[in-house]
This record gives structure tokens, sequence and C-alpha cells, in this order.
């Protein structure tokens, strides 16, 4: 079978030698990557070695046959066309494949340097732990199937069919791509849910380090991870392929273009919750040519409506209120990442820290929601960070409970583990900062950045906000456990450990200036002179930041207003009071806040909005079963209508309730085989169904 370049190199045999030229001109003005000097004495082999570098075999057919019709050659063009159709056997599409091996090789090199070992903390205080030493098997499951587009209507009858029956099922990242043995087809795109914290970019890094290593889904070419995270920082336009050239590759001929065939190339967009340009998926404007330049957005868009790189395969993962800005006809298929199972907890610890895993397990069992907390990832992270150094006291019945407790624990200790390193100094520095100063400063740059939508920020964005990173200044050294250090192009980037620390960071700062000043940042500035005036300074800050998070359309604001709620409690500010001993304790009356959010509750059309808002109510240790009770009962939230995504939701909120924990009336729900079955787990830890 001939091959592409035996074919195109017959094409142009059959021009004359001035329309050679002709052909030779037309190339080098349409496409930037052929220089004229490159063409000026090419002769035909030269050219056609070159077009294949630029473009790769099969859209170098594409541009030939474009040229050939301009030049009205047009027997020439469908010949090339129709004999490069029929050549396009399995067997030529190896010999194509084949091509790609080297720079596949190279990517997966490059990518095993990357991802084999994972950051354990942050760059300066953590440390590098292989991932598969650490990576504990997360429970994901694979739910509602999505709709397909432009579909015939026989098969999005049967799609919406499946979306009724599908059941959930316990479903391996790997496999997740893989074609199924019962149905012989494959997921395209696939669309990962999960709650903050709970392992989906572990889940994606597990995916790509296999691959990398050659263990798992050889038949991919090529796996690019584009985590939204990094797509944010690009600035200007580009084409596809530089973009992957320039993230990939040394250099931009390197990978002139990508292979065609079902799967070969995969996509994978971590974290679209974190995602800072406009996706409008309205907008009709079709885009298909790998190697014109447009914007990131249109490049995501026509990736994922297939009219770029149409056989790709392609992976989002998003917390769950971010997940909508993708309509569900581009999503085949949708998965969810539940975090751990009580089992995968003990081995989280045991992996993790094999020498006090079973006193840090046995701790944590003493308290329900703690343990039930920690089926999130992130949570056992910062367990484990919270309780070593606890554990090595006598005492333990400091355990936070709660969210707010948790990560106000977390910040203690970091407090703690930074003194404890600076103790033996001999003289403290003289210009010490006292603790809540740094606080407040570190809080003000996590809410401002985070109002603004971003979580990776610039030395300035730091020294607007009066911090100083440099090596033995007085913020460094919580500001090194705190931050992420990462070099992109040459230039410094900062986030925080985790953003859900950002989150809260930037709820403590706002409780703090509300606190000491009365200030509300969500109000207008004369708004807010006038509300000082105002009685419940702290219902007007809350009621403003439940509007504010509301309107979001990705839920940025979500995980920062349980926190701030968290906040107000006395319980946990007693906790602070360790931290920033300047802190005044006042019982708080919560209860308009806690009216306010349900009145929100009763309007709010999004099943995600509500559960953050019970998510709220459980903050503020507010009985708000009862709504969920009238909820459900009411039909608002139909047991039919819910997703098993926000199933799992409700029932996370359910468990972590002290009072279903201690008696729970499922009579009151209404009464479904389904609405029992998704409930067993609030049943099992309760003392009393009724
Ligand atoms: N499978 C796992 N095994 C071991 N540790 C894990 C696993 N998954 C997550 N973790 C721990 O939890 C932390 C948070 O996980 P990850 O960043 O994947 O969450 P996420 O779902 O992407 O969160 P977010 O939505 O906030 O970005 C990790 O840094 C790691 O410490």
């Amino acid at each position: 079978m001939a091959s592409v370049k035996d074919l195109l190199l017959n094409s142009l045999k059959d021009l004359r030698e001035d329309d050679l030229k002709e052909f030779q001109w037309h190339l080098e003005k349409d496409h930037e990557c052929i220089k004229k000097s490159e063409m000026e004495n090419a002769d035909r082999l030269k050219t056609v070695d070159k077009m294949v570098a630029c473009f790769g075999p099969e859209e170098t057919v594409k541009i030939t046959v474009k040229i050939l019709k301009k030049m009205n050659q047009n027997n020439l063009a469908d010949q090339l066309e129709n004999n490069h159709k029929q050549g396009s056997t399995a067997d030529d599409r190896e010999a194509t494949l084949h091509e790609y091996t080297e720079p596949s090789h190279r990517l997966k090199d490059k990518l095993k340097q990357e991802y084999e070992q994972i950051l354990i903390g942050n760059s300066e205080t953590g440390h590098l732990e292989y991932l598969n030493d650490i990576y504990t098997d997360l429970y994901v499951v694979g739910n509602e199937t999505g709709g397909r587009v432009n579909d015939h209507e026989v098969i999005q009858i049967e799609s919406n069919h499946n979306r009724l029956t599908a059941k959930e099922k316990p479903i391996k990242c790997k496999d997740m791509f893989k074609v199924q043995c019962d149905t012989g087809r494959r997921n395209r795109k696939v669309l990962t849910t999960g709650i903050a914290g709970v392992g989906k970019t572990v889940s994606v890094n597990k995916f790509i380090i296999d691959w990398a290593k050659r263990t798992e889904n050889q038949d991919i070419v090529f796996i690019f991870p584009l985590p939204f995270r990094r797509l944010n920082l690009i600035k200007g336009e580009c084409s596809l392929m530089e973009l992957l050239n320039k993230y990939f590759f040394s250099s931009p001929e390197e990978l002139p273009s990508l292979p065609q065939g079902d799967g070969k190339v995969m996509f994978i967009f971590d974290g679209l919750d974190e995602c800072r340009f406009p996706l409008n998926f309205k907008e009709d404007d079709t885009f298909t040519n790998v190697n014109e330049k447009t914007t990131v957005s249109k490049i995501i868009i026509n990736l994922i409506k297939k009219h770029l790189v149409s056989s790709a395969l392609i992976w989002i993962t998003s917390r769950p209120a971010a997940a909508s800005l993708i309509p569900r006809n581009y999503i085949n298929q949708m998965t969810e990442v539940r975090g751990f199972n009580d089992e995968q907890k003990e081995q989280y610890f045991l992996k993790n820290s094999p020498e006090v895993s079973e006193n840090i397990f046995s701790h944590i069992k003493k308290s329900r929601s703690l343990y039930i907390m920690c089926h999130i990832p992130v949570f056992c992270w910062i367990s484990l960070t919270v309780l070593q150094p606890l554990l090595a006291q006598e005492s333990s019945d400091k355990t936070p409970t709660t969210l707010t407790g948790m990560y106000t624990s977390f910040l203690i200790s970091q407090q703690q583990q930074m003194e404890d390193k600076y103790c033996d100094e001999p003289k403290p520095n003289s210009n010490a900062v006292s603790f809540d100063q740094i606080i407040l400063k570190l809080g003000k740059l996590a809410f401002q950045q985070l109002e603004k939508g971003n979580l990776i920020f610039y030395k300035e964005d730091l020294e607007e906000c009066g911090l100083d990173v440099r090596k033995g200044s007085v913020h460094s050294g919580l500001c090194t456990r705190m931050f992420q250090e990462e070099k992109v192009s040459k230039r410094s980037v900062y986030s925080f450990v985790h953003l859900s620390v950002q989150e809260f960071l930037a709820a403590l700062y706002v409780f703090l200036i509300n606190k000491k000043k009365k200030a509300n940042p969500f109000v207008k500035r004369w708004k807010e002179i006038t509300q000082k005036f105002y009685i419940k300074p702290l219902f007007q800050l809350h009621k403003a930041a439940v509007d504010k998070a509301l309107q979001s359309e990705n839920g940025h604001l979500d995980l920062f207003l349980r926190f701030l709620l968290g906040l107000s409690l006395e319980s946990n500010q007693s906790d602070l009071k360790e931290l920033l001993p300047g802190l005044k304790l006042k019982t708080q009356n919560v209860k308009d806040t806690a009216d306010y959010i349900k009145k929100k509750i009763e309007k709010e059309k999004s099943v995600e909005r509500t559960i953050n808002l019970f998510h709220c109510l459980s903050e503020l240790r507010d009985n708000f079963v009862e709504e969920i009770q009238k909820n459900l009962s009411s039909g608002n939230l139909s047991a039919q209508n819910l997703s098993s995504a926000q199933w799992s939701g409700l029932v996370f909120v359910l468990q972590m309730s002290e009072e279903t924990q201690k008696m729970f009336e499922l009579q009151k729900y209404r009464r479904s085989d389904e609405a029992v079955m998704r409930l067993l787990p609030v049943i099992k830890n309760t003392r009393r169904a009724l």
C-alpha cells in the first residue's frame, strides 16, 4: 500500500515546472511555517518532506487538495483525495501511527518525570512522594449518562432512556475510556465531578502516570494534560498545535500534526471550576483548523464540540457547582469521585504515616463527624498535619469536628511548627510582625484573589498586600508553609497549598475585618459606611456573602461561605483565640442568617446550590434536617429527579448532622425505594431510625 508521502509525490509529479512553482507560492503565502527561502530551490521531494514535517501526513493531503483546486487542477485533486481515502486502511493507519512513535515516547518520558512524584504539603516544607506509593484507591462511580449532540434521533432517545435507567456502578478511572465489552462502544467525552479536595486531580495524575509508565491505555498515542489553572495564564491567541508544542515539546516542529483514528489523542482538562475565561457554547463559531490561531476558549469549546480533532478523547473534571458550564449534551458519560470509603481511609493513614497510623485512626474514629469528613482525602491530609503533632501531646480533646474547626487547627499547627522551628534562634527578629498581622495580610491576598477568581498570583500581588516572601523576611515562615511556589516561564508564581486553604484564609480575613471595623467587603463603599450604623453588622455581612456566592456561575465562593459562617460560632472562635489572643469572643446570634438561608433554599433552583446552603446551615449548627425533609416531601427536591451526585451531596450533609446521628425520621421523606436505598448510609449511622 502506498504511503501518504508516495501519494503526494505522485500528485506533484503530474505538475509541470511552472505549476510546481505556483503550488509552492500558494503554500508559503498561506502557511507561516513554510518559509519563502525554503521553497526557492525545493524540488518535489523536498516540498513533500517539508509539508509532512510541518503539517503531518493527514493535514498535508488536505492542504494539497485545497491548493490544487485553487489552481484548477481538479482532476489531480480528486485523484489524490480518492487514492488517499482508499489507502486509509488499517495498515496504512498503522504506518501513519508509526510516524508518531518517537514523539509519543518523548511525551511519555516527560510526563513520567512530571507526574511520578506528588508533593505532600508544599515546595518549601513538604516532601515529594512517589504517587504510586501514597495513592489510595478512590471510590469513583459512573452515574447519569450525558446526551449526544447532533446524533440521530434514535440514539438520542436511547441515551435518554439510559439516563433514567443507568445504575450507579463503581468504575476505575483507568477503565473510563476503554471500549466497553458489552456495548463495544467507548466513552469519548467524560465529565468527572467531585467536591473540593475529593481527589479529582490525583485521579487524573494517576491516569497519566499509568499511561506514561506504559502500564495502561497504551492504545492512546498522546495524552495532553491541560489544567484550567494553567490555561488561564495564556494571554493572546495561539493555535492548538502551537499550544501543544509549547507545553509538551521543546521545538515547534517536534509535533507537526496529530494522529487520526478513534481515541488516539486525549486531552485532559482538570479543574473546570478554576476556569477564568468565558466558555460560550451557544456561539455558533465552528473552528476546525489545528494550525490556525485563536483564543484558548475557542480551542476548548471546539474540541469539546468535536469540531477540532473530532476523534479525540476528552476528560474534564470539575467541582459540582461549575459542571453545568458544559452543556450535558456534549458529554457521553458523567462520573463522580466520591473519595475514600471506610477501608480506604484506613489504608490512607497506613500508607502515609505507617508509624502512627493506628493512633491517628483510632483518634479520628472517636469523633463521628471527623470520621465522616475523612472520606474527603484532603481532610485526611489536613488531619494528618494537625494530628501528628497533637498526638505527641497527652491530651486529645481538641480534635476538631467541623470543617471550620479543622482548618483552624490546621492554621494553629502551622503556627506551632513555625514557632518550633524558630525557637532556637538566639534573638527573635526585632521587627517581628505579630501573627495576626500576617494572617490579615495573607487573608487579604487570599480574599482579593478569590474574588477576582485568581488562584495563581505573582510577587507583585503579594507585595500589594504587604507580604514579603524573601527568605529570612519577617513573613517568610508562615508564607512558605501556606504557599506553593512554581516557576512558569522563569517567573515565580504562587498559589496556596490547596485551594481550600485559600478559601479558609479569605473567610478568616473577612470575618476579622468585620469584627474589628464592621467592614463589609461585599457592599459598595458608601453603602458600607451607612451600614456601619445599622444594627446586626454580622447579619448584613452574611446576607451579602450568601447573595454574592449564589450569583457566582462556578460556585467559587461556596466553600468560602461555609467557612465564613462557621467562624461566627463561638466554639470555632475559641480555637481561633489560641491563634489570635487579641480576639474578643462574643456569642453571636446567627438565627437571622439561618432564616435568610432557609428562604434562599425555598427559591433556589439548582440542587448543587441548595446542597451548599444545607452545608452552610450545618456549619451554623442549625437544625436544618427539618429543612431537607420539608424540601423532599414537598417535591422541591424530588427523589426521582436527583442525580446520584446530588444524592451523595445530600447524604453527606445529612451524615454530618449531629441531629441525624441521634435520630432519623425516614417516614417523613417521600417514600420511594430509591430514597430508602440512597439514605441507607444515614440510617446505618443513626442511633434511632423512625
Ligand atoms: N487517591 C488518593 N490517595 C492519596 N491521597 C489523595 C488521593 N486523592 C487525594 N489525595 C490527597 O488529597 C489532596 C487533594 O486532592 P485533589 O487535589 O486531587 O482534590 P480535588 O478533587 O482536585 O480538589 P479541588 O476541587 O479543590 O481542586 C491531595 O493533595 C492529596 O494529598
